[in-house]
C-alpha cells in the first residue's frame, strides 16, 4: 500500500497513485497535452508563459516553444490568465474571442504547498459543431444585447406613456381620452398640430398602448430625409442596388416596422413619387426593395403626423388625396400651447425637475409671477419652445428660484406661429371648399390613372357619370 492511498487528499501522492496503478498513465497524460480538441496554456505567478500545447501553438502560428518566456497578455488576445494567476480565483466556462473565433475556456489557479504558483488555461479547441453553433449564437446575442443597451439608454428618460403628456387642461384631457380609445384599434392615425406641440409624444403613446407595443415603433422623419435616400430608407435595398449601397443589402423602415407601428413624421414633406408607392404598401402590405423584383410583405400600423395643412397641399397638388384618406383613419389634433395656457405652470415644473439633474441646477421653485407672465405669451414654437426657455433660464439663474427677471428676454416674442400652423376648422377654408378640392384632386388622379376614361373613373370613385361631368364642368371653370 502506498502513502498516496493512506493520504488521498495529498495531490503529489494522488499523482503517484495514478501513475503506479494505471499502466497507460503516461499515454493519458500525453493525450491531455496533445489533445487536438483542447489547447492548454500554463503561466507562472508572474503570468509568464511556461507551456503552450502544440495544437494551441499551431492555432496562433507560433514556432514550437516560440511564445515561452513572454507575458501571456502580449501573446493571447483577451486572456485573463494573468488575473487568475494573481487572484487565485478560477474562471470556468468563460467565453473568449481569439483571432475572431469565440471559444469556451476554463482558467484555473495552480497551488504548490498552499501557495499560488501560476495558472492553467484550457480552451475547447477544434470543438464539435455544437460549440461552434453556441459561439455563433453567443455572438448574435451579444450584438442584440448591445443594441438593446443602446435602445434602453435612449428610453431610460422616456417611458412614452400617457403620463409623458403633461397637462390637465380640458383639451389635453380630451386628447388623452381619444388616444386611449384609438390606440388598441389598429386603425391608421393621423396626428395634426403645430410644430413642437407634442405630436411625436402622442405617436409614442398610441404605440405603447397598442397591441403592437412589444416591438419598437419605427420612426421616420420624412422632412429630414434627403430626397435621394427616401426610397432606400423606406423600402430598403438589395445588395449593390446603387453606388454606396451596402454590399449585403438592407431592410428598410417598412420591413423593420413589420408587426409594429410606423411613425411617419412630417408626412406632408414626402415626395409625390414616394406617396404613390406608400399608398400601395398601405393598401396591400406589399413592396419591393430598391433594386429587386421580389415582392415582400409587411404589416404595420401607420401613425403619421405633420404640422402642414394637408388639405391645402392637396389643393396645390403636392399631396395625394387618396393617400390622405388612407392615412387618416382617425385624426387626432394636438392643441397648440396658446390654446391651453393653463397647462404652462405644470409643464414648467415638469421641465425644471427633468432638466435640473442634467445641468446640475439648484433651482427647485418658480416664482408665481413668472408663471403668470409665461401664461400670457403666444408661444409660436409651443411646448418645445417653452422647454428651451426654461432650460436657458435655469442655466443662467443663480439661487434656487426662477423669477420674472430670468425670463426678461421673452417680452418681445412674435405673435405669429413659427411653423406653418394647421388652420383651425373655421379659418382659411370652409369645410365645403376643402371637400370640394379633395374631390377634384381625387378625380384628377383617377383620370390620370385611367388615361381620361370617364367610365372607369366614375366606376372607381363610386359616382355616376353625370355627377362626374358636373364636377368636370366645375373644375374647368375654376381659376
Ligand atoms: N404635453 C407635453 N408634455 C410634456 N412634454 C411635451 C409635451 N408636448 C411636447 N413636449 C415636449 O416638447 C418637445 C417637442 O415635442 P414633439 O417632438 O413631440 O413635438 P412635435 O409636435 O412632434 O414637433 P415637430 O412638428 O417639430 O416634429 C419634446 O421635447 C416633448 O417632449
Amino acid at each position: 500500500m502506498t502513502a498516496a492511498l493512506v493520504h488521498p487528499e495529498d495531490k503529489a501522492s494522488t499523482l503517484v497513485d495514478f501513475v503506479l496503478s494505471v499502466d497507460i498513465a503516461f499515454d493519458i497524460l500525453n493525450h491531455f497535452l496533445t489533445n487536438p480538441y483542447e489547447g492548454i496554456t500554463v503561466v507562472d505567478r508572474d503570468a509568464v508563459l511556461r507551456y503552450v500545447s502544440p495544437v494551441h501553438e499551431r492555432f496562433f502560428g507560433f514556432e514550437r516553444g516560440g511564445a515561452l518566456g513572454r507575458p501571456v497578455q502580449e501573446v493571447i488576445q483577451n486572456t485573463r490568465l494573468h488575473v487568475v494567476a494573481r487572484t487565485g480565483n478560477a474562471e470556468i466556462g468563460q467565453v473568449q474571442e481569439m483571432r475572431d473565433v469565440t471559444r469556451v475556456v476554463n482558467r484555473v489557479p495552480i497551488h504548490h504547498d498552499g501557495e499560488l504558483v501560476g495558472a492553467i488555461g484550457r480552451v475547447m479547441f477544434k470543438a464539435p459543431e455544437e460549440v461552434h453553433e453556441l459561439s455563433r449564437q453567443i455572438s448574435t446575442l451579444r450584438a442584440e444585447v448591445d443594441y438593446y443597451k443602446k435602445e434602453l439608454a435612449g428610453l431610460r428618460h422616456r417611458t412614452f406613456g400617457l403620463d409623458e403628456i403633461v397637462g390637465e387642461s380640458e383639451s389635453i384631457r380630451r386628447l388623452k381620452e381619444e388616444i386611449r380609445k384609438v390606440a388598441p384599434l389598429d386603425v391608421p392615425v393621423f396626428v395634426s398640430g403645430e410644430s413642437g406641440s407634442g405630436k411625436e409624444l402622442v405617436a409614442h403613446a398610441i404605440h405603447n398602448l397598442s397591441r403592437r407595443m412589444e416591438r419598437p415603433m419605427v420612426v421616420v422623419n420624412c422632412g429630414a430625409l434627403p430626397a435621394n435616400l427616401v426610397e432606400s430608407e423606406l423600402f430598403g435595398h438589395e445588395a449593390g442596388a446603387f453606388t454606396g449601397a451596402r454590399r449585403e443589402g438592407r431592410a428598410g423602415k417598412f420591413e423593420m416596422a413589420d408587426r409594429s407601428s410606423l411613425f411617419l413624421d412630417e408626412i406632408g414633406d414626402m415626395p409625390m413619387e414616394t406617396q404613390v408607392k406608400l399608398l400601395r404598401v398601405i393598401e396591400n402590405g406589399v413592396f419591393e426593395r430598391v433594386g429587386s423584383n421580389r415582392s415582400r410583405s409587411t404589416n404595420f400600423r401607420l401613425v403619421s403626423a405633420t404640422n402642414r395643412d394637408l388639405r391645402r397641399l392637396i389643393a396645390e397638388e403636392a399631396f395625394r388625396a387618396d393617400l390622405y384618406f388612407r392615412i387618416n383613419g382617425v385624426t387626432l389634433r394636438v392643441p397648440s400651447l396658446r390654446e391651453r395656457t393653463s397647462d404652462i405652470p405644470l409643464l414648467v415644473k415638469h421641465f425644471v425637475q427633468r432638466i435640473g439633474p442634467r445641468i446640475d441646477s439648484k433651482i427647485h421653485r418658480v416664482h408665481p409671477k413668472a408663471l403668470d407672465m409665461l401664461q400670457t405669451l403666444p408661444w409660436p414654437g409651443n411646448v418645445r419652445q417653452l422647454h428651451h426657455e426654461v432650460r436657458r433660464a435655469m442655466i443662467f439663474a443663480d439661487g434656487g428660484e426662477l423669477t420674472l427677471a430670468n425670463f426678461r428676454d421673452l417680452d418681445d416674442m412674435p405673435e405669429e406661429a413659427v411653423s406653418s400652423a394647421v388652420p383651425e376648422a373655421s379659418s382659411v377654408t370652409t369645410i365645403r371648399e376643402t371637400v370640394g378640392s379633395m374631390e377634384y384632386a381625387l378625380i384628377r388622379e383617377a383620370l390620370d390613372r385611367h388615361k381620361g376614361n370617364k367610365k372607369k373613373v366614375a366606376a372607381e370613385l363610386g359616382i355616376s357619370r353625370s355627377y362626374l361631368y358636373k364636377k368636370l364642368g366645375e373644375m374647368s371653370s375654376r381659376p
